[in-house]
């Protein structure tokens, strides 16, 4: 494609577009390649834009360095203590000349550090994530998202109702976007495994979730709160800890409420004051009694045509001044880089159902479900989980 005249400068283009053509324009000479590699003053800013560009197309490999060692035990291994590549090799499994190439590997990622004697340690990053089993479960969780995505442009060509492995893994997704009812609701038993293995990923990963809006958000104000899409309870135990005073509810599709019957059901500080209820959001109407609804991870699974459904029946199940909680990630969040629209946008393509919102595009639902008002609370970890506020 003859790239020169698209990038000539248009006539009506504003500044900020005609500044973007003429910087492209720069960007994209060779000879201006060369000469500000070459400049001193310019050869910081190449050498570093040179290791952005270069991490874009490395990416993957360094994903699959991380997923290896979490794999293979090294992560859990390093973090016992310092060892020699041979004790890490007998842990995962591998020779010793793969493990010395994984390790260095890991080394230059920031998830190892190398010590004095041909030793190994956790690196900054591995520590980080060795202490966020959400993270890690995440990462394990992946071979799905990349299998999906392993060709990304005969994902995004195909129908979107087309079966992938993360659509076959969160089973609600497909009937979200077909109107079908979701499997699990009539409680079919062939249901109840998949049910237990999304709700797990989720219980696993919940903790970095609740972290962030517990110390976002004043739960102890309210009498009582509904988890609606609560999973198995691992955010409504998390609050009521925070709040021993507060009123528990949960609704979720049957298959997994059994899962927080089962978590919940003996928890001697959450039982006693924890409603269970059981049903599809998208199909029948929430309960009520309830002054805060919460809705952790959940918009974002959903089409607009579904979630604005969704919004609606918290609106309906709210009383005059009720509290509605959203909590997930959100597109454009200050600090959150590429999360959005790059990680969520793609994973929630090839879930077949949903996208990552912008607070004003969240807001702007919310007015139209009938909420009078609403705000975004901003958390400390924007990357892990956003939040907004509304008011019936
Ligand atoms: C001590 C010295 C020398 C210096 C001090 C300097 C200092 C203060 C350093 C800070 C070090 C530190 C504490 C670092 C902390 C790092 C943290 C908090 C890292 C957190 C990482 C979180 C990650 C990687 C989270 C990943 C989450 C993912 C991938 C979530 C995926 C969620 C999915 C797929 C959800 C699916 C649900 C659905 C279907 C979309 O609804
Ligand atoms: C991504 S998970 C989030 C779980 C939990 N809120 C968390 O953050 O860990 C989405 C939850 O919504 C539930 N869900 C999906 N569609 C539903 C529907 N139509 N009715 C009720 N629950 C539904 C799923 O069963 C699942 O527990």
């Amino acid at each position: 494609m003859d790239m020169s005249n698209r990038l000539d400068l248009p006539q009506r283009a504003g500044l900020k577009e005609r500044w973007i053509i003429w910087r492209n324009r720069l960007l994209t000479n060779p000879r201006f390649q060369s000469w500000s590699a070459a400049f001193p003053l310019t050869r910081p800013i190449v050498r570093s834009r040179a290791r952005r560009a270069f991490d874009l197309v490395a990416g993957f490999a360094y994903a699959q360095v991380l997923a290896a060692c979490v794999e293979g035990g090294l992560l859990d291994l390093l973090a016992e203590g310092p060892c020699d590549t041979l004790t890490a090799a007998n842990r995962a499994g591998l020779g010793l000349a793969a493990t010395e190439r994984l390790l260095r590997a890991a080394a230059s990622l920031g998830i190892a550090e190398s010590l004095p004697g041909g030793r190994w340690t956790l690196g900054m990053d591995g520590a980080a994530l060795q202490c966020n089993p959400g993270a890690r479960a995440m990462i394990r969780h992946h071979a799905l998202l990349y299998a999906d995505l392993a060709d990304p442009l005969a994902l995004l060509r195909a129908d979107r109702k087309e079966p992938t492995a993360l659509s076959d893994f969160w089973t609600y997704a497909r009937a979200s976007a077909t109107g079908a009812v979701p499997p699990g609701k009539q409680g079919d038993a062939d249901n109840e495994p998949a049910a237990a293995a999304y709700s797990a990923l989720m219980a696993a990963s919940q903790a970095m979730v609740s972290e962030q809006l517990i110390a976002a958000y004043k739960f102890s104000k309210h009498k009582a709160m509904l988890d609606v899409g609560g999973g198995t309870g691992a955010f409504v135990r998390a609050v009521g800890n925070a709040a021993p005073a507060l009123r528990l509810g949960l609704f979720d599709l049957p298959d997994v409420v059994a899962g927080a019957e089962a978590s919940l059901g003996r928890d001697a500080l959450i039982a006693p004051r924890l409603a269970l209820h059981k049903g599809s959001f998208l199909h029948d109407p929430l309960p009520t009694g309830f002054d805060l609804i919460t809705l952790v991870r959940i918009l974002h699974d959903h089409d607009d045509e579904p979630a604005l459904r969704l919004l609606r029946a918290v609106r309906a199940a709210l009383p005059p001044g009720g509290t509605l909680l959203i909590g997930e990630p959100m597109a454009g969040a200050a600090g959150g880089g590429a999360m959005g629209d790059a990680y969520f946008g793609l994973y929630l393509w090839a879930m077949g159902s949903g996208r990552p919102r912008r607070p004003a595009e969240l807001g702007a639902m919310l007015r139209s479900a009938g909420f009078s008002s609403w705000h975004e609370v901003s958390t400390h970890l924007p990357l892990v989980c956003g939040a907004i506020v509304a008011r019936v």
